[in-house]
């Protein structure tokens, strides 16, 4: 399942399928997927998204791994168990949920989606669970994205389970040596790339300067990504995510992954908010929830300086 603000026919992109499209504009949001077959139109709306149609001929085909918008690691993030890599929900097709239990009301939020995602019995042969995964994407606005997923136990067998949960939130930026994140110092950490052994961070904002791919544990619930090239900063703030994942391939690493540019390292950087250190246990009838708020604020650099603490605690 991938999310993406801004749609084309190359990144992922709100598709509706034939009978349910322009008609009764319920489009269905699909995860990147290459399409074979079929006939597929493709219509603008006002805000210059592109939308896609598709007839019921086509097919879908699921990529993996997805580069861009927010893909869902669920039932496992990366290789912390023995499913595929970042489970299987971001390559499922989700539905609109038309009905789905009520969420707090926040009245300054006036646009939202609701998806669900139910396992197939396909899905039942690799995790033997029965879960309904309910996830609102919201709008402010101005712009603010805010995600909140809710995963249910629905089990008849009495049994609970337990998973592992990441938004693989990919972030534009200008250049990648020229950003830092605050809110990750003094943090433990597993490094992916020694073993998942455990480490500490040094007590300074973080920088890049090659590969990076670690899991901060326990992290506090507001994050920012200063881009000092664009003058803008991405606030997280999230609640029932404890952990914190940080990638970026660095250029060695790139050139290994067939869907990735040699240079796009450059420009993008990954910081997941998730729950891996303590997996989630949850009976039947339980129900977990983590939520995950984006938002864009210009930043003001001066004298080598950013106010840390208006960025983190503003
Ligand atoms: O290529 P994928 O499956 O989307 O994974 C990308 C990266 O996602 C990160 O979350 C993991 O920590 C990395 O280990 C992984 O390489």
């Amino acid at each position: 399942m991938n999310l993406s603000m801004r749609c084309s026919v190359s990144r992922s992109c709100i598709i509706g399928m034939e009978g349910q499209g322009l008609a009764n504009k319920t489009p269905v949001v699909l995860p990147k997927v290459r399409l074979y077959g079929g006939q597929v139109t493709s219509w603008k709306n006002e805000q210059g998204d592109e939308l896609l149609f598709v007839s019921s001929k086509a097919i879908f085909k699921s990529p993996g791994a997805i580069r861009g918008g927010i893909p869902i690691c669920f039932p496992q993030f990366g290789t912390h168990g023995n499913l595929e890599k970042h489970g299987f929900a971001r390559n499922r097709l989700w539905l609109v949920d038309d009905n789905p239990p009520p969420l707090p009301v926040n009245t300054g939020i006036k646009t939202y989606a609701d998806l669900i995602l139910k396992p197939s019995e396909e899905d039942l042969k690799i995790w033997p669970h029965r879960f309904e995964f309910r996830l609102r994407v919201a709008l402010g606005p101005k712009g603010d994205l805010f995600l909140t997923s809710r995963i249910r136990n629905t089990n008849t067998d009495g049994k609970p389970f337990s998973f592992t949960f990441a938004y693989h939130t990919y972030f534009s930026v200008s250049d990648i040596s020229e950003v830092r994140i605050e809110g990750l110092e003094t943090m433990d950490y597993f490094d992916n790339l020694k073993g998942k052994e455990r480490f500490t961070e040094q007590g300074d904002a973080l920088v890049f300067e090659s590969e990076i791919d670690k899991v901060y544990l326990d992290t506090p619930p507001k994050i920012a990504i200063i881009d000092h090239e664009k003058k803008r900063t991405f606030v997280l703030r999230k609640d029932g995510l404890p952990d914190a994942a940080v990638w970026n391939p660095w250029e060695r690493r790139s050139k290994t992954i067939l869907d990735f540019g040699d240079e796009e390292y450059k420009h993008m950087l990954c910081v997941e908010p998730a729950a891996v250190e303590k997996p989630i246990t949850l009976k039947p009838g339980e129900e977990w929830k983590g939520r995950l708020e984006l938002s864009a604020v210009p930043s003001s650099y001066y004298s080598g300086q950013l106010d840390p603490d208006k960025v983190l605690h503003g």
